[in-house]
């Protein structure tokens, strides 16, 4: 609405006088951008060069009504994350279209019928148009609809729909029905090969990434037989399934059969769906479909499509954040058993398998299915006082092993437990293991605990890391890491070793990691960038991770512990 548009302009601008009355530097330093909100045209906004992303988040709060913490900020594809960060250090200069992406949605669900008489059911954001709904019908609609072209038609009580309506414009009413004619392009190829399915998944920019481009699907019911609503992707046969995945899918399973239809997460920055047991009283899974991810080609909360197939943390990759969740799940050793089958890992990742599943009673979509784990909601609702330090530092083990870039608030659950101590469950990781540590950020990075040492049964099972054993496991599970990524997870498991061996804080360590600035490199990164310019050109990896290594002793000489490590 105009008033809202409006109260975006002014608000820099002192009533009684234009904007050439600005003094010099305030003049400068304002910047004239456009906030794109999903199903709305731009809008003009005036920023300072010098308002932190939080102050720009909180004007949008206070004229658009969407929380500070449910927003997200995109510019060119990338999140500014960083809210104490000034925009200028993002290089946000006039014209710039900044789009918002609410992880909150406002969700309708609109009845659907074909000419022939078939009924779908879906969930779309009110603020989404058209276009968008007929976009997700041509991923989501069956093999019916296969023959028909771009120029068909959504109709509403015998009107045309026209592309740009918005969906909270269709009908007051809660039950309406449109009538639809729509194609349906094919996301992710499926071959039938003896009894096995083989299945490519279209991800053109990073195509290693998936050993040999494929993955087997083994069909969990005799050939001939229906499909099973989900089955589990497993690329080597030898890779088993632990106990507590195969529970899971099983009950989700149950819920599916008996007409429990997944239900859409009002919260997330992707499609995520909370899958029933057998009674629909229970969630016990969470799927989180390829296609849906931020960036991707259907994700239902408006963010814009990722344009070099770069994901929205930098050095990730749109449509491989199932494959990372997954990693993160493996990855997760429980103390002193690397093997594959263990339940819950010392960092308690919860159970995670990648998976084919029935959507919306109709199509197959590929994406990862996570253990529902119950919980008293997520950090970003309480303050981190009553978090005990043990739970704290399994969390900081884990984001500094996978350098992980999107650890905030939201991403961490709490459960309390009797006697009122909490428990922390880490979820969401789409995005570790990166391809360079450019966007790590860890929210418990300035948390009082972060301050504390490393317990000895930590440090013990920080010892018992080692990077060349975890690549071997996630090739073991059909992953093979590119050579960026397992650089990452190879210096940041050295430096967390050598770091916990002398005595330094999760704090400490995080610190090297993570950006201090937006453009200030990071102390990781600098350490990195000296060892490429010290080795000769088509030096081996070893000897390159020897330069890294020893570049890291000796910057942690000159790094003064809080206290001395242990036995010295
Ligand atoms: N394993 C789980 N158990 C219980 N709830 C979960 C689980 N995974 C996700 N959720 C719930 O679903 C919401 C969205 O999930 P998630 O954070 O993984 O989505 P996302 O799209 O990657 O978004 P974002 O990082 O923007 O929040 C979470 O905030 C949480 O409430």
């Amino acid at each position: 609405p105009m008033t809202d548009d409006l109260a975006f302009l002014p608000i820099r601008f002192d009533g009684s006088r234009s904007a050439h009355c600005f003094s010099g530097s305030q003049l400068q330093d304002s910047i004239l951008i456009f906030l794109a909100v999903p199903g709305a045209p731009p809008m003009p906004m005036s920023v300072l060069g010098t308002d932190s992303i939080a102050s720009v988040k909180l004007r949008i709060q206070r004229f658009k009504g969407f929380v500070v913490t449910k927003q997200r900020l995109v510019l060119d594809g990338h999140e500014l994350a960083r809210n104490n960060c000034p925009v200028k250090d993002y290089g946000l200069a006039d014209g710039n279209v900044l789009h918002l992406v609410i992880r909150l949605a406002d969700l309708r669900v609109i009845n659907i019928e074909t000419a022939s008489g078939k009924k779908f059911q879906f969930q779309v954001d009110q603020s989404r148009n058209v276009k968008y709904l007929k976009s997700k019908l041509a991923v989501e609609g069956d093999e019916d609809l296969d023959s028909l072209e771009d120029d068909d038609k959504l109709e509403y009580d015998g009107e045309v729909l026209e592309d740009h309506q918005l969906i909270a414009d269709i009908s007051n009413k809660d039950d309406a029905v449109i009538h639809l004619f729509i194609r349906k392009p094919a996301k992710v190829r499926t071959q039938q090969v003896d009894k096995d399915t083989v299945v490519t998944v279209d991800n053109p920019q990073k195509k290693e990434n998936l050993q040999n481009e494929s993955v087997v699907v083994t069909p969990a019911k005799p050939a001939g037989g229906k499909p099973a609503p989900i089955e589990p992707i497993v690329v080597n046969r030898k890779a088993k399934l632990s106990s507590e995945v195969m529970k899971m899918i099983d009950s989700a399973i149950a819920g599916l059969e008996n007409g429990y239809t997944p239900v859409m997460s009002a919260e997330g920055s992707g499609g995520v769906y909370f899958m029933q047991d057998s009674s629909g009283q229970k969630n016990v899974a969470v799927f989180k479909p390829i296609d849906e991810e931020p960036m991707a080609e259907n994700n239902p909360r408006g963010h814009p499509l990722s344009t070099d197939g770069e994901g929205m943390k930098r050095g990730t990759r749109v449509g491989e954040g199932a494959l990372r969740e997954v990693a993160a799940y493996i990855l997760d050793h429980a103390v002193g058993d690397r093997e594959s089958g263990h339940g819950v890992g010392f960092s308690g990742v919860p159970p995670t398998a990648l998976v084919r599943s029935l959507h919306r009673g109709k199509s197959f979509k590929f994406g990862s299915l996570q253990m529902f784990m119950e919980n008293d909601g997520s950090c970003e609702d309480m303050g981190p006082r009553a978090f005990p330090v043990k739970e704290v530092h399994k969390i900081a083990v884990l984001d500094i092993r996978l350098a992980n870039a999107d650890r905030h608030a939201g991403n961490i659950l709490v459960s309390k437990e009797e006697g009122a101590t909490c428990k922390l469950i880490p979820i969401d990781h789409g995005y570790c293991l990166p391809e360079k540590f450019e966007d790590c950020t860890f929210e418990w990075l300035y948390w009082p605990q972060a301050r504390e040492r490393f317990s000895d049964e930590t440090i013990a099972y920080i010892e018992s890391l080692d990077a060349e054993e975890d690549i071997k496991l996630l090739r073991f599970h059909g992953w093979e890491l590119s050579s960026s990524c397992a650089r990452v997870l190879r210096i940041s498991t050295m430096l967390l070793k050598k770091g916990a061996a002398r005595g330094l804080t999760p704090y400490d360590i995080g610190r090297i990691l993570c950006r201090e600035t937006v453009n200030r490199d990071s102390v990781i990164e600098d350490i990195i960038q000296e060892a490429e310019d010290a080795v000769l050109p088509g030096t081996s990896e070893n000897l390159f991770l020897e330069t890294v290594s020893e570049i890291i002793d000796r910057h942690l000489l000159g790094h003064c512990p809080r206290h001395p490590p242990q036995g010295t």
